[in-house]
């Protein structure tokens, strides 16, 4: 919470704003165990995609690395430091941005030797908020690029969806001709 309210912040939006859309907000762990294969590269272990949340928090509970982010279009793979946690931009906190924070996109690929375990916290906004571009940056010189939805709806709608790439993201963006999808 704290975290997202800072990066909010940084936009020059009304942190109180994010706060109040945060404060008691959805939240959610998933826990990832990936089976060691000895052929890794015939086989994924999470397909590429980017979190429909606000933020992020990943700890690779057992030192074992296999996440990778697109990073200037290239895949990256990522080394954990030791005991630190990744903290990754979710499409929720892009949209709020309206694209000034990029959600990250990534995948894992498995080790052909070791099991690798992960737990990654979602934080997401109340389920009463709505999800769109933050008011007071939008305007006639940032137009917004982000449908607003209420978060209700867009967990089912994401929900609805192929978990592929940025999907989501494309789902909430508003044409280049300004019209509503
Ligand atoms: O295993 C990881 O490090 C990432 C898992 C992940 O991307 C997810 O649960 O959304
Ligand atoms: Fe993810």
């Amino acid at each position: 919470m704290k975290l997202m309210v800072l990066m909010a912040k940084a936009l020059k939006t009304e942190a109180k704003k994010v706060e109040e859309m945060m404060d008691d907000g959805m939240q959610s762990v998933r826990i990832t165990y990936y089976p060691p294969c000895p052929r890794p590269e015939l086989v994924v272990g999470i397909t590429p995609h980017s979190d429909a949340s606000g933020i992020t928090i990943l700890n690779q509970v057992n030192g074992v690395d296999g996440l990778k982010i697109v990073k200037d279009g290239a895949w990256l793979p990522l080394t954990f430091l030791p005991h630190a946690l990744v903290v990754n931009v979710g499409d929720i906190l892009e949209v709020l941005s309206n694209g000034l924070y990029k959600s990250v996109e990534h995948s894992v690929a498995v080790n052909s030797e070791k099991e690798r375990i992960a737990v990654g916290f979602f934080f997401n906004p109340r389920f009463d908020a709505e999800v769109g571009p933050a008011t007071d940056i939008v305007g006639p010189e940032n137009p917004a690029k982000f449908k607003r939805k209420g978060m209700e709806q867009y967990v089912k709608d994401y929900f609805a969806m192929k978990m592929e790439g940025r999907s989501n993201l494309e789902h909430m963006k508003i044409d280049n001709d300004g019209c509503r999808q």
